[in-house]
């Protein structure tokens, strides 16, 4: 039995699909998340059109499941520019900025976003709000060797800090495909996206951060009866 999310992610999935394939993409970009495990799960509905295409992966688990339904999946250090990107995304503001990294990817994630020329996310309906950090902390990606530091730092500037753990097969820190620690980030006041961005970017030791701030060109949101996309306006 399917829930409401469930549909809805289905529905922003087979909408990414038809833009992807209009779109033509000779490179396309793949996140992570159970939204896209719902794309790439419809990938093979469209195996004639999609044969040519040189997919790049934000993270093994999806380079994986790409490859195992029989596409073309590239190291994503061979490539500098990506034609078309999907992925989710845990938290998306009026503005169409975001908070990712929920599954542990956004350094990748973000890598790739940048290097794509036309970006797509697919959520579904519960993942709007009105200010980001609603429902999630910031992921804030750490090289082990500066988990400390950077700790502290975070707790000296007022943040509400926690090393992710991971819940089951293993014991301790949920590492990263590049290997970074993450830690979730809750600032206690109203924060500017983007002026926050640069505060945790300021810090030695921080990788890379869940915030991504103008990035997205189009979003699609799942409804169990419909989706509804949301459109950059390029200035
Ligand atoms: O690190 C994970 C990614 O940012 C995902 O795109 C994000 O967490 C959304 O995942 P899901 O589609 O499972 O809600």
């Amino acid at each position: 039995m399917f829930s409401d999310v469930d549909i809805a992610k289905q529905k922003a999935a087979e909408e990414a699909l038809k833009r992807v394939l209009s779109l033509k993409p000779r490179i396309l970009g793949v996140g992570t998340g159970s939204t896209v495990d719902v794309f790439i799960d419809m990938l093979p509905r469209f195996e004639k059109e999609l044969r040519n295409v040189t997919f790049v992966c934000v993270s093994l688990y999806s380079a994986y499941r790409v490859a195992q339904k029989g596409f073309n999946v590239s190291q994503l250090s061979v490539v500098s520019e990506v034609d078309v990107y999907v992925d989710g995304a845990d938290e998306i503001d009026s503005n169409m900025n975001m908070i990712k990294g929920g599954g542990g990817a956004s350094t990748l994630e973000k890598i790739v976003a940048y290097a794509s020329r036309y970006k797509i996310f697919i959520v579904d309906y519960t993942k709007l709000v009105k200010r980001l950090g609603e429902k999630h902390s910031i992921p804030v990606e750490v090289l082990p060797e500066a988990l400390n530091v950077v700790y502290k730092k975070l707790k000296e500037l007022g943040f509400e800090v926690s090393i992710r753990m991971v819940k089951s097969g293993k014991y301790g820190f949920v590492v990263s495909d590049t290997r970074g620690v993450i830690l979730d980030v809750k600032p206690s006041t109203d924060f500017d996206p983007k002026e926050l961005e640069l505060i945790l970017k300021r810090i030695p030791g921080v990788v890379e951060t869940g915030l991504f701030v103008d990035m997205a060109d189009e979003i699609i949101v799942g409804y169990p009866d419909r989706v509804e996309v949301l459109r950059r306006i390029k200035t």
